[in-house]
């Protein structure tokens, strides 16, 4: 039986149509969901993204401030425009785009964003929040997953989950996030024993590596949902996951194609999370 593909960017479209009528009612109540995207440096891909981010922020009606600054620039005065947009009340959500050049030290960057405004749910403030169940702003690649198993219907309950990568940003919130909704969370990384094997056992398999097909078809077991988050350029434009799609197709009951998976839910939820932080502060004023 040929596998679902679940359409990151249809789905994606959806979260920002919704997103886009909630603007217009907060708008109505005197208030514009602002997001802060702030690049060092000049990464053609971090461009990329960065330009993706501010053109969905304006066609969604909210105010988009951007920061572009050069490689040069200190750790002193990233910390101190990080210190401006968290005292400016038109912005309730902030991005810094990583990676950092290497003079700059990301974590204590990441510390400095108030947590009140972390779109990207980095700071250990947030982190935290997730870790204990009652999270408030959710990283964005695995909120987005969230909303893609939510999408075709799927229920975590006392499913296998199995987590190939460890990492900060992916591996570990997403453990956390299935683990919320009552799955069986095995997570693994470079030095797990078996590998294939314990893939073998997942009804979710949620791949997080950054290594080009590295899951390979025949360790999905018959009907599982395959999540690929891994986005690998081979070549001068091709884009792979880090699962074998074509095989892995054959034996998932669904399946996230890359490009147009998991990428445009990451940009989604960061204009979700602004939106929330926003809600958020209509609350408490
Ligand atoms: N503070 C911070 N937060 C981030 O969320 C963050 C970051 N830094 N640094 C870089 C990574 C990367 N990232 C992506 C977002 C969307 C796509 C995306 O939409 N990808 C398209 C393909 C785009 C293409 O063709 O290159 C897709 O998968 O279909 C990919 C990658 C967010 N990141």
């Amino acid at each position: 039986m040929a596998a679902q593909i679940i359409d990151g960017k249809a789905i994606a479209a959806k979260v920002r149509e919704r997103i886009g009528s909630t603007v217009s009612t907060l708008k109505e109540q005197g208030i514009t969901p602002g997001l802060a995207v702030v690049l060092v440096g000049d990464d053609p891909a971090s461009r990329v993204y960065v330009g993706m981010k501010k053109k969905m922020c304006i066609e969604l009606g909210m105010y988009s401030a951007d920061h572009e600054l050069p490689s040069t620039t200190t750790e002193a005065e990233l910390l101190a425009l990080i210190g401006q947009l968290n005292a400016d009340s038109r912005v309730h959500g902030i991005l810094v785009q990583l990676p950092l050049p290497d003079h700059i030290d990301t974590d204590k960057v990441l510390e400095a964003i108030s947590p009140d405004k972390d779109a990207d749910g980095f700071h250990p403030y947030n982190v935290g929040r997730l870790m204990i169940g009652k999270p408030t702003f959710q990283p964005c690649t695995p909120y987005g997953v969230m909303v893609m198993l939510d999408e075709i219907g799927y229920d975590l309950k006392g499913k296998e989950v199995v987590v190939v990568g460890r990492s900060n940003i992916v591996g570990k919130p997403v453990a956390l996030m299935c683990l919320s909704r009552h799955a069986t969370v095995t997570i693994c990384h470079s030095r797990t024993k078996d590998l294939p094997d314990v893939v073998r056992r997942a009804d979710v398999v949620i791949a997080a590596v950054g290594k080009a097909e590295m899951v390979k078809g025949d360790w999905i077991k018959p009907g599982a949902v395959v999540i690929d988050v891994g986005i690998n350029r081979v070549g001068e434009k091709k884009l792979v996951g880090d699962v074998e799609y074509a095989a892995a197709a054959e034996r998932a009951s669904a399946i996230t194609p890359v490009p147009g998976g998991v990428g445009p839910m990451t940009i989604a939820m960061l204009l979700q999370n602004t939106l929330e932080s926003a809600q958020r502060k209509v609350k408490t004023v």
